[in-house]
């Protein structure tokens, strides 16, 4: 091979590599389906961004269905809109460990099971767990046992406001609170952020929601999208 060929040749393996790094930096990352645990106080902007990562990826991202002990209403259908079960077998089941959260209201238990989780999974997508600071704390000393029927291991994703007094401005302007519920809400949204922004708490990606575009383009990231 003449010295213009190699150096033609070694040109062209150059521009392949760098081709290939290209290639690498363009092509998107792999969606891989696992569960993801959104938690951060109230107010700090969850719903908004979910709502638009489930509107923009609905065949990525599911939620699981919940179980109830209430009546179901006209029109509600079992195993779709939650799966109706009886009082005996719901705190039979959450006393087996089968439930990652539950609680009652108004009378009635609610809950949501691992295998309820699961069946998300087995359609290839992402379930979204919107939990509050205690059942992540009960999810993550779960899975350090080894106790939580949970596979592959979650996302864990907290949502931050940029600071206590711009959370009170945006549920005030939510209006859907009562100065007694706005009190209680910001009173335990400043112990979930300590815990939020503080260390060794099991968090895998923090974002701050000052800015909505600029949260959402983090939370895809975090994603895998
Ligand atoms: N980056 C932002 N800038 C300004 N306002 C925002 C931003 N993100 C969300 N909001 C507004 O803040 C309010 C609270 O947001 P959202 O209801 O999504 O919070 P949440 O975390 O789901 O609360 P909860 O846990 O109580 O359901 C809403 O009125 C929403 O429109």
């Amino acid at each position: 091979m003449s010295r213009r060929t190699l150096g033609l040749a070694a040109a062209a393996i150059g521009a392949g590599g760098l081709g290939y790094y290209w290639y690498q930096s363009q092509a998107p990352k792999k969606f891989v389906a696992r569960p993801i645990v959104v938690c951060g106080p109230s107010g700090a902007g969850k719903s908004t961004l979910l709502k638009r990562i489930f509107a923009e990826y609905p065949d990525k991202f599911g939620f699981s269905v919940s179980h109830t002990t209430r009546k179901p209403r006209a029109g509600e259908v079992d195993g779709k809109d939650y799966h109706f079960v009886s009082k005996e077998q719901i705190v039979k089941d959450i006393a087996a460990g089968l439930f990652i959260e539950s609680a009652q209201f108004s009378g009635n238990y609610y809950g949501t099971s691992f295998a309820a989780i699961q069946d998300v999974l087995n359609n290839n997508k992402s379930p979204i767990l919107d939990i509050d600071m205690q059942g992540v704390k009960i999810l993550q000393s779960q899975l350090q046992k080894g106790e939580a029927k949970l596979s592959p291991k979650p996302l864990f994703v907290f949502l931050a406001p940029p600071s206590v007094e711009e959370l009170e401005r945006r549920l005030t302007g939510r209006g859907t609170e009562s100065a007694e519920s706005l009190a209680a809400r910001l009173n335990a949204a400043k112990a979930e952020l300590a815990w939020g922004l503080g260390k060794d708490n099991g968090i895998d990606k923090l974002i701050v929601n000052d800015d909505v575009e600029k949260a959402y383009t983090e939370m895809k990231a975090a994603f895998g999208l």
